[in-house]
């Protein structure tokens, strides 16, 4: 039996809002999309469960949709359900095999690799994977897993043909975010998402499947289209300079706020930076302030230079994912602590990046490589034998843009590969000169979300041209330091600084055509 797993509903009775039966809120879900339904009853009496059952089996019917029982193959049995849902507790696969008829469904939860591969020897129809946000729909036994944790799971199915679903607290602000970053690096995708208080506490079942159904169907259809890998779209040298201008036009003429959490030793050379291009900076990091910025930033920059409050960052990016704007994320000397590595993987588990930007011994610790080691916050030795490739693996990861910085300034998509060769080497010997690239890559980042109408974002996290953001934002502080060296005025770094805030106020798109060296590779 082939079954649509996309939107996989599980009741919860006690989550009905007042005033409203089951049989209703069952009825307006199957009528606004729900896919399969499972009965869920765990305090109920056997009689009552059969009761629900038999109710259910009725509708799911009358819809075309499968049943599945949560936990009792008694149950399955009596009302001829479809299949049954089976925890790590629950009555073992082999032994449900036996009893349930030929072609039953069979679903197990898993929480970790030796469940998934556990749940591949038993050859299930489907696994359950969660919990991967926090819920207060059940009490859980084991800590959330974030979308991380589920692309982990999922690239342990790949060559079998079960199915996955995610579940724990999706809801339709987070289905994008769920979606997107649960895809695993080599490309297997949930094949449906598990919900209960999402459908079964709103007062509205039917609009509040219906909209979680069309955020999982423009993911479906944009992943579709773009493949995995994706093919290549046709960037060029010269298409990328005339892109970057355009984008500097239209942050002048848009002045996005930049919202950056950013560490203290910088933040008032990104704050005068972010006014120089064009931007208007504010530097914000109480929790409490993030949902409300989040409407009304053009970019949104994290960097843990010093990572002063977590919690703010955290939410920052959480909200910036629902609002669909650009996060930069800054991982400032990752690789140096213990804290750091973790306080990294959370903030990527929760949220999810447009670009990454950070030099060689901060990619190497995110992407867990050897290649290159750090001291302190900066980079030893030559860097990776191959750039270009190691950008590529990292953005298709991350499923984000990867900007690596140093002499030569390496971008990619995952896809298109991008080499830059402008800068200076004043610019390495003034404090903070990679954060402040990370303040223009959010600004330009800004202005490629401004300049993308939200209609060409369905099913996109993001809207706009992040790798031609990330690309802007290097040429423009990179560019602005080789008009900046040379002036008069400059003597040495001290008067470098005030020169390059002048540089990117006055950088003009002549001055980008004549000087980025770009070359692209796909
Ligand atoms: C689709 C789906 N996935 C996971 C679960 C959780 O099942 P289980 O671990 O058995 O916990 P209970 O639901 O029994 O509390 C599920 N029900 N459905
Ligand atoms: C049954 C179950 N198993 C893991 S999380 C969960 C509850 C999910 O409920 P919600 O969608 O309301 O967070």
């Amino acid at each position: 039996m082939t079954i649509d797993y996309s939107l996989y509903l599980v009741t919860g009775r006690d989550l009905l809002p007042e005033g409203m039966t089951y049989h209703e809120s069952l009825e307006e879900s199957l009528r606004g999309g729900v896919t399969v339904v499972q009965i869920r009853e765990k305090e109920t009496d056997t009689l009552e469960f059969l009761e629900i059952a038999r109710e259910s089996k009725t509708l799911c019917d009358k819809y075309k949709v499968p049943l599945i029982i949560n936990d009792r193959v008694d149950i399955a049995l009596a009302v001829q359900a479809d299949g049954v849902h089976l925890g790590q507790t629950d009555m073992p696969v082999h032994v449900a095999r036996t009893l349930l008829p030929p072609n039953s469904i069979i679903g197990v939860s898993c929480n970790n690799l030796d469940h998934v591969r556990g749940a591949v020897a038993d050859r299930v129809d489907y696994i359950g994977i969660g919990a991967v946000w926090a819920t207060n729909t059940k009490n859980l036994s084991n800590p959330v897993m974030g979308v991380r944790g589920i692309g982990t799971l999922l690239s342990a199915l790949d060559g079998t043909d079960v199915n996955a679903v995610a579940i724990g607290g999706i809801k339709s602000d987070n289905l994008l975010r769920t979606l997107h970053g649960s895809v695993s690096p080599s490309g297997h995708k949930l094949d449906g998402i598990a919900v209960v208080s999402e459908i079964v506490a709103s007062r509205d079942p039917y609009n509040s499947t219906r909209t979680l159904r069309e955020i999982y169907t423009d993911f479906s259809a944009l992943l579709e289209q773009q493949g995995i890998p994706r093919p290549a779209p046709t960037y060029t040298a010269d298409s990328i300079k005339a892109g970057v201008i355009d984008l500097m036009r239209v942050v002048r003429e848009t002045n996005p706020l930049i919202h950056q959490i950013t560490n203290v030793v910088v933040t008032n050379q990104s704050a005068n930076a972010t006014l120089a291009l064009g931007g208007s900076p504010i530097m914000v990091t109480a929790p409490e302030e993030m949902e409300d910025l989040s409407r009304i930033l053009g970019a949104l920059l994290i960097n843990f230079g010093t990572v002063t409050s977590k919690e703010g960052m955290m939410l920052a990016g959480k909200y910036a994912n629902r609002e669909k704007k650009p996060v930069i994320f800054d991982p400032v000397g990752v690789g140096a602590t213990q804290f750091r590595r973790q306080t990294a993987a959370q903030l990527l588990n929760n949220w999810q990046a447009s670009v990454i930007k950070g030099n060689a011994a901060e990619l190497a610790a995110l992407a867990q490589s050897e290649e290159v080691q750090a001291k302190g916050v900066d980079s030893v030795g030559p860097g990776f034998v191959d750039p270009a490739k190691f950008v590529r693996d990292l953005a298709r990861r991350e499923r984000c843009v990867i900007a690596l910085t140093g002499q030569t300034d390496w971008v990619s998509d995952g896809m298109t590969i991008i080499r830059l060769d402008n800068g200076h080497q004043l610019l390495g010997k003034i404090t903070g000169s990679g954060c402040v690239v990370g303040t223009c890559v959010a600004l330009f980042c800004a202005g490629a979300w401004a300049q993308a109408s939200s209609e060409a974002s369905s099913g996109k996290l993001v809207r706009g041209d992040m790798l031609l953001g990330a690309v802007g934002g290097i040429l423009a502080l990179t560019i602005a330091a080789e008009v900046a060296a040379p002036q008069a005025g400059v003597r040495g770094s001290g008067s470098f600084l005030p020169a390059l805030i002048d540089a990117l106020y006055n950088l003009t798109p002549e001055s980008v055509l004549e000087r980025a060296r770009v070359q692209v590779f796909c």
